[in-house]
């Protein structure tokens, strides 16, 4: 039987444990939180992260990152994203050699610009052959839920992929396998940036399509962006591209979504990060993704909107104005 561990025990490290579990793996779930620890292990719940939500059986779950770790054939990480370079860098020497290291997380680091699976890579010192991500249209509590999802396994190893998603299929998940690790990861990180631009249209009162409109031209930027960093074209129509898109850009149970609207609606940045519990990640990869699409010489004028109005103060109908009346040109370019 396959052995995981999960980092995190926050909504989705708790939901990808159960995930593990329900497809027959045995799973272990670290989290620093002993309250949270104690309750997922005796009763089955995970209020803080998943209110009302039932665990399956078979979870354990430990606040020493040593009896986590041991022996695991796949380690998962599921933390916020700029902070998992700390959180994990005294867990270099307990991760097993051969273990497959898979980023859960959707998010570029500040001031790096690495994407998660890159800083897991750095910080334990694990090869390419043995680094993997989780994307796609994938809400958490959704998914703990059990209801219907597909997922994408990306890695440049196939029998590493495979080993995830074999130690994660269910009658409720289906994983499918993708070698475009670039791709793959990009998209998840950037389309919070696009949820948060379409939360802050909403939240101005704008309909569906305002909504379409950066939904479809916010796929086309992140294409844009993954191409100049290499990534494969179908990846962005595909399920961690377009399907997470429309998941989050939809879904009030989005955080990223759910802060733009805030702003929108008029909150302050603070108030607005707040109320969503602090894992809205395009926050910050905004910053991220401005920074290296300037690198790349990319034009990116949805997260340049964002960073503008969430960071920067500018008026956001000056910017959404600024947005739609920018020089004309073909639809392809
Ligand atoms: N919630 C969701 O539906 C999904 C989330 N993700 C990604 O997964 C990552 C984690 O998100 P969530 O689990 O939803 O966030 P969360 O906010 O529910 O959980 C984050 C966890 O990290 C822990 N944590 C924070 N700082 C820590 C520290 N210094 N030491 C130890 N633990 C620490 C928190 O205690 C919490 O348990 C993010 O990158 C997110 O974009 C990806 C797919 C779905
Ligand atoms: O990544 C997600 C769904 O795929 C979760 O989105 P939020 O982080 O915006 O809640």
């Amino acid at each position: 039987m396959t052995r995981a561990a999960v980092l995190g025990a926050g909504a989705w490290g708790t939901t990808f444990a159960a995930v593990l579990a329900d497809a027959g793996s045995d799973v272990t779930l670290w989290g620093r939180d002993p309250r949270a620890v104690a309750q997922v292990r005796d009763e089955r719940r995970n209020d803080r992260a998943l209110a009302g939500l039932e665990l399956p059986a078979g979870i354990h779950a430990t606040t020493d990152p040593a009896e986590a770790l041991a022996d695991a054939d796949i380690v998962a990480v599921a933390v916020p994203a700029q902070s998992v370079r700390a959180i994990v860098a005294g867990m270099g020497s307990l991760v097993p050699s051969g273990a497959v290291v898979t980023s859960l997380m959707k998010g570029i680091e500040l001031g790096t610009h690495q994407r998660m699976s890159q800083v897991l890579g750095e910080v334990w010192g694990v090869e390419d052959q043995r680094l993997t991500v989780v994307s796609g249209p994938n809400l958490a509590k959704e998914i703990a839920s059990k209801q219907p999802t597909a997922t994408v396994i990306a890695g440049v190893n196939p029998a590493a992929t495979e080993l995830v998603a074999a130690s994660t299929a269910s009658s409720y998940f289906r994983p499918y396998t993708n070698s475009d690790l670039v791709g793959v990861e990009l998209s998840g990180a950037y389309k919070n940036v696009i949820a948060v631009s379409v939360g802050i249209a909403d939240g101005m009162g704008f309909g569906h399509n305002t909504t379409a409109t950066v939904i479809t031209r916010g796929l086309a930027e992140i294409t844009r962006l993954g191409l100049a960093l290499g990534a494969s074209p179908e990846t962005f129509s595909g399920l961690a591209g377009m399907g997470d898109l429309i998941a989050t850009c939809a879904s009030p149970l989005s955080r990223n979504h759910t802060l733009g609207s805030a702003i929108g609606r008029g909150a302050a940045l603070q108030d607005a990060i707040e109320s969503t519990g602090g894992t809205a990640e395009g926050v910050k990869t905004s910053q991220s993704i401005q920074e290296l699409a300037r690198e790349q010489g990319v034009d990116v004028p949805i997260c340049d909107a964002v960073v503008a109005m969430i960071h920067d103060g500018a008026p956001k109908e000056a910017v959404l104005n600024a947005l739609v009346s920018r020089p004309r040109k073909a639809e392809g370019q």
